[in-house]
Order: C-alpha cells, then sequence, then structure tokens
C-alpha cells in the first residue's frame, strides 16, 4: 500500500485550525449530508443531529455564505412510520418510504433553520430534469433565486418517481453536480467515517489521507463500496467518485464526518481534501450528461465520424453512422462508440432507433432532397454531446 499523500500546507493533523482558503474564502458552498449521518444506530432519523447540522449550517450563513444542502435521509426518515424494520430493498417500498420520509425530513430541517431565522426550501431533481436543455434552465434558476432571496435550498433526488432506468441513485454525484449547477466554490461531503482512509477504516493499521491532489493518488487505496450499517447507499466509492467530477469542474472537495461539518466549514485541516483540477469549466449539462444519465443505447461510428467527434467535436451525422445498437427514443442519452466497441461520446439523439438505420451512410443534403428539410438535422448535435473520459484529443 502507498503512503497517504499529504497536504501541501500547514494543514496537516486533524487539530489545529489551519484555514483551508478553499474553503473559508468560498461565498457559496454545497453541503452533502449522508443517511448515515443523520440516522441512530436502529436506522431510525434522529432529530437531534439534523438540528445539529442545521446550527452549523446557519452559522456559516450567518457569517455572509451561500449554502445548499444535499440531505439524504428521505428512505431512512420512511422506515419507522412505513412500520419496516429496516431500508427496503425493492424500489417501489423505498419509493414509498421516500415519499413518506421526505416531508419529515424537511419538516426538521424547517423547523431546526427557523430557530436561527432561516427558510428552509426543498428542491426535488431528477435526473431528466438535469440533462433536457428546458428543465435545467429551471432548476437553475429556481436555486439560483433562492439564493437570491436568503432561503437555504435542500436538495433530493426526487426518489417517488425515479424508476431503476432514470435513477440518479446516490447523492454524492447529485452534489457534485449540484455544486457545478449553482456555481459553488466548494463543496464539502459529509458522512459518518472522518476522512478517506488507505483502506477499511475499521482495520487499526487503516491511514487517514489527508489530501488528494490527483486521482493518481488513489492508486493503491482501497476504497470500499458499502457503508458501516447498511443505510448509505454507495460507501466511500460514490464519494471519491463525487469529489472526483467537482473537482474536474473546478470546485475543491473536503470529504469528513457530520460531527467535523463545523471544523470543515471553518476550514481546518479536517478530513481529506481533494484539490481542485479544472483546466476549463464544462458546460453543467455536459457535465450531467455524462455523469447522471444511463445510455439507452448505442450508435457505432466509422473512423472518420470518430475523428470528428472525439477531435473536432463536431455533431455526428448520418454519414458516419454504420450500426445502431438498443431501442430508444428520439431525446434519449445515447452513447457514441467506435468499432472496437469503446464509447467515445455520450449524446442526445435526434431520432428514434428505427430511423437510423435508412440514414446511416446518407449525407444530410441527399437526406434533405430526398426525405424533406426536417432530415437535415444531426444525429446528435455537438452541442448535446460530452466526450467521455479517455476520448478527449
Ligand atoms: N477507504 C475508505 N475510507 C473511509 N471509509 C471507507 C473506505 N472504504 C469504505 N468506507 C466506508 O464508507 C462508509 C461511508 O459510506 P456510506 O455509509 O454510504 O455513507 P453516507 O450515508 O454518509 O453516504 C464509511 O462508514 C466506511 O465504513
Ligand atoms: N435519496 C435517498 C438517498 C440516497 C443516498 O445517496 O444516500 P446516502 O448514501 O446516505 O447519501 C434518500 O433520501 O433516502
Amino acid at each position: 500500500m502507498r503512503n497517504a499523500p499529504s497536504e501541501p500546507s500547514s494543514s496537516e493533523g486533524n487539530d489545529a485550525p489551519t484555514g483551508r482558503t478553499e474553503v473559508t474564502g468560498a461565498a457559496r458552498v454545497v453541503v452533502k449530508v449522508g443517511s448515515s449521518s443523520l440516522t441512530a444506530p436502529e436506522g431510525t432519523i434522529d432529530r437531534e443531529r439534523i438540528g445539529e447540522l442545521a446550527d452549523v449550517l446557519a452559522e456559516r450563513r450567518a457569517a455572509g455564505t451561500e449554502v445548499v444542502l444535499v440531505s439524504s435521509g428521505a428512505v431512512a426518515a420512511g422506515i419507522v412510520p412505513m412500520g419496516l424494520a429496516r431500508r427496503p430493498r425493492d424500489l417501489a417500498t423505498q419509493q414509498a418510504a421516500a415519499s413518506v420520509g421526505q416531508g419529515l425530513l424537511i419538516a426538521h430541517y424547517t423547523a431546526a433553520l427557523a430557530r436561527h431565522g432561516l427558510t428552509a426550501a426543498q428542491v426535488l431533481l431528477t435526473v431528466e430534469d438535469m440533462i433536457r436543455r428546458v428543465q435545467h434552465r429551471n432548476a437553475q434558476r429556481t436555486l439560483r433565486r433562492l439564493l437570491d432571496i436568503g432561503a437555504m435550498p435542500i436538495v433530493n433526488e426526487n426518489d417517488t418517481v425515479a424508476t431503476h432506468e432514470i435513477r440518479f441513485g446516490d447523492n454524492d454525484r447529485l452534489a457534485a453536480l449540484v455544486a457545478h449547477l449553482v456555481r459553488a466554490d466548494a463543496l464539502v461531503l459529509l458522512s459518518d467515517v472522518d476522512a478517506l482512509y488507505d483502506g477499511n477504516p475499521a482495520r487499526p493499521d487503516a491511514r487517514r489521507i489527508g489530501y488528494i491532489a490527483d486521482p493518481a493518488d488513489l492508486d493503491g487505496v482501497d476504497i470500499g463500496s458499502a457503508g458501516r450499517r447498511g443505510v448509505g447507499t454507495g460507501g466511500m466509492v460514490t464519494k471519491v467518485a463525487s469529489a472526483r467530477i467537482a473537482t474536474e469542474a473546478g470546485v475543491p472537495t473536503v470529504l469528513t464526518s457530520a460531527s467535523n461539518a463545523r471544523a470543515a466549514l471553518a476550514g481546518e485541516g479536517v478530513g481529506t481534501l481533494f484539490a481542485a483540477r479544472a483546466r476549463r469549466r464544462p458546460s453543467t449539462r455536459q457535465l450531467w450528461l455524462a455523469h447522471a444519465t444511463a445510455a439507452r443505447g448505442s450508435l457505432v461510428l466509422d473512423p472518420g465520424a470518430v475523428r470528428a467527434v472525439a477531435g473536432g467535436r463536431a455533431s455526428l451525422l448520418p454519414a458516419g453512422v454504420v450500426k445502431v445498437e438498443g431501442d430508444f427514443s428520439a431525446g434519449d442519452p445515447v452513447d457514441l462508440r467506435d468499432e472496437a466497441g469503446a464509447a467515445i461520446a455520450r449524446g442526445l439523439v435526434n431520432y428514434d432507433a428505427g430511423e437510423i438505420p435508412d440514414l446511416m451512410g446518407r449525407s444530410t443534403r441527399w437526406l434533405a432532397r430526398e426525405l424533406g428539410p426536417e432530415y437535415e438535422r444531426e444525429i446528435v448535435h455537438r452541442d448535446d454531446l460530452v466526450l467521455l473520459a479517455g476520448a478527449r484529443a
């Protein structure tokens, strides 16, 4: 196992206030809290923990920082009222529990924030809301307006209507994408573990990793996909994925425990800091398209089209498509693959799967002449297309 990378400043260790400027200087922060931090050992929602978190967030708000909270816990909050013994496994019962629990969760936050004179504002998002242009703009505008009026948006996935196919599934990545959506200066992920460790934190020899400058620093780190108590969803894997999405979009990310929330927001050297790495800020829709969607099918491209899309950032035209896989409808996300099967890009397709075979290999001019002007449109427009990792030229 490699040695843990360390933060290149005086901010090593857990005790000294060191003033991480990434966090102390942030005008807008997104804080994400997981179910494991909001529940008692038996899995029921813990109002006291919600109250403590609300106190910390209110302090930072009073100091002039805009705060967006991404809170899990809807399913956990629904367990007792639904008469269940534990977190349900099947989707329908999870959705029902989330429906019962989300209202309770927000009621607790509303009461806790009201003690500080703050207004809680529930925002429930779906993947579809984020990748479609109109819904996306709408969500962004609403969040901005809520911040303008001084409310504290409390975001969760709209679990009740999300199906397996369109479900985002974990709030860690949702938080990274929300951080990008609201142009946050920092993201703080709060869990039941105080930092990323170089292996299972239950092991006595596990060592805290204080600073990740680059994804390569994670080589050899044993990152588990399940939480300790079965209340969370993604374990450390989704937190590291979230930090990666955020930092690649230019948002530095701190990962620590909910009990360290005050220290983390004060810029103390607690937990793990993932440094921002963005060179060029991607568009929010492109980020969502790459990270929040599951492709409904694939289009196989000839080598010229691969070069045009991956190298030239061009739209995909019918002439470059050699094969259609899957059954999708116009507007769905699809993967664009090379003939060896590697996914090079993901985009929103402009045609149903069944229409494309008749268009493949044809020039847009020929199609417009033979089939009508509406067939002059691209298969995937460049604005609706994002290159996937490894395909960037
Ligand atoms: N390398 C690691 N470092 C820290 N925690 C890890 C690691 N691998 C797995 N974990 C586990 O991930 C858990 C946090 O994930 P989860 O329970 O899903 O949290 P949340 O509900 O906050 O989203 C921790 O309790 C810990 O047991
Ligand atoms: N949206 C779900 C939470 C999903 C989730 O990511 O949970 P967690 O791993 O606890 O952050 C809920 O509110 O129960």
